[in-house]
C-alpha cells in the first residue's frame, strides 16, 4: 500500500519572473519504505518536502497521504491531519526552549487533550525506543545536538504518524551524533513501521535509506535501490551525485 503518492506535481514560484521549482514530479512511497531525496543545491528538494508536508501548496498536481489529499481539507481538518498523519523533523530541531524535554515531547498530545494515562504510556514507549529516559526533566539548552534531535523525533512520533518527513535531520550534528540519529531512524522505520521521506546532502546519511530519489533542476532524474550491500549503495549514491554535478560542498 502507498503511504504517499505524488502525482504530476509542479511548483511555480510567482514573481516578476516566474520560477519553476518543481516540474511534473511523480513518485510513490510504500508503507514501511525509507526514502532519501538528493540533488544539487537549488534542485527543489525542500520545495518537494514542503509540498508534501502541506507547508507550501503545489501549483498543479496532487499529494495523497494514505489516499487523502490534504489540500482539499478545511483549515481545522488540516491541522488535525498534520498532527495525526505526519511527523516533521528539521535540521535545527525546532524545540520550544521555555519547555522541558518531556513537555516538548507531549506537546502534540496536550494540544489534542489526550488522556493523561494514555499520554504517559505513549511517552514511555517512545522515550525507551529513543533512549532519552534520563534527560526528560532537562531544558533544551542542557542537552546535546544529538539528544535534541532525538527529542524532536520523539515529539514527531508521539502520535505514531504513518509518515515521517525529515529535512536535513543530521545537518547540525557531528559525524558520531549523525550516525547515532540515523540508527534511530532505522529503528523507527523497522520497529514502528513508520515510512520516512528524508532530504539530505550527505551520501553516507542517504545510505541508511532503502531507496534514494534524485532531483535535478526541479525534475525527478533517477532513483537507486539499496539492495543487500550498503557499501555498493553508498558508492552508487556518490557516483550519481558526481554525475549530477553541483558544488563539491553539496557532495
Ligand atoms: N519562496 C520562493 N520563491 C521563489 N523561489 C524560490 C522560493 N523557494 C525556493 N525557491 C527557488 O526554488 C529552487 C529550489 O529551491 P529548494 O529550496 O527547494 O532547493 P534545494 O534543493 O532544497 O536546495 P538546498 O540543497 O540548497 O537546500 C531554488 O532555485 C530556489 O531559489
Amino acid at each position: 500500500m502507498n503511504v504517499l503518492e505524488v502525482k504530476n506535481l509542479s511548483k511555480i514560484y510567482l514573481g516578476k519572473i516566474n520560477y519553476t521549482g518543481l516540474e511534473n514530479i511523480d513518485f510513490n512511497l510504500k508503507e514501511g519504505e525509507f526514502v532519501g531525496v538528493m540533488g544539487p543545491s537549488g534542485s527543489g528538494k525542500t520545495t518537494l518536502l514542503n509540498c508534501v508536508s502541506t507547508i507550501d501548496e503545489p501549483s498543479t498536481g496532487e499529494v495523497l497521504v494514505n489516499g487523502k489529499n490534504p489540500y482539499k481539507l478545511k483549515e481545522e481538518e488540516l491541522s488535525k491531519f498534520r498532527r495525526k498523519e505526519l511527523g516533521f523533523v528539521f535540521q535545527d530541531f525546532n524545540l520550544v526552549h521555555t519547555l522541558t524535554v518531556k513537555e516538548n515531547i507531549i506537546l502534540p498530545l496536550v494540544l489534542d487533550s489526550i488522556d493523561l494515562k494514555v499520554m504517559e504510556e505513549r511517552l514511555n514507549k517512545i522515550i525507551n525506543l529513543l533512549g532519552i529516559e534520563k534527560i526528560l526533566n532537562k531544558r533544551t539548552f542542557e542537552i546535546s545536538g544529538g539528544q535534541a534531535q532525538r527529542v524532536a523525533l520523539a515529539r514527531a512520533l508521539i502520535h505514531n504518524p504513518p509518515l515521517l518527513l525529515a529535512d536535513e535531520p543530521t545537518g547540525n550534528l557531528d559525524t558520531k551524533a549523525a550516525k547515532d540519529v540515523m540508527k534511530i531512524f532505522t529503528t523507527i522505520n523497522e520497529e514502528l513501521t513508520t515510512s520516512i521521506l528524508m532530504v539530505t546532502h550527505n551520501p553516507y546519511i542517504a545510505s541508511f535509506c532503502s531507496r534514494v530519489i534524485f532531483i535535478k533542476d526541479g525534475n525527478l532524474y533517477n532513483e537507486i535501490h539499496r539492495g543487500d550491500n550498503k557499501t555498493v549503495f553508498y558508492k552508487k549514491i556518490i557516483d550519481m551525485l558526481s554525475f549530477l554535478g553541483g558544488d563539491v560542498d553539496d557532495i
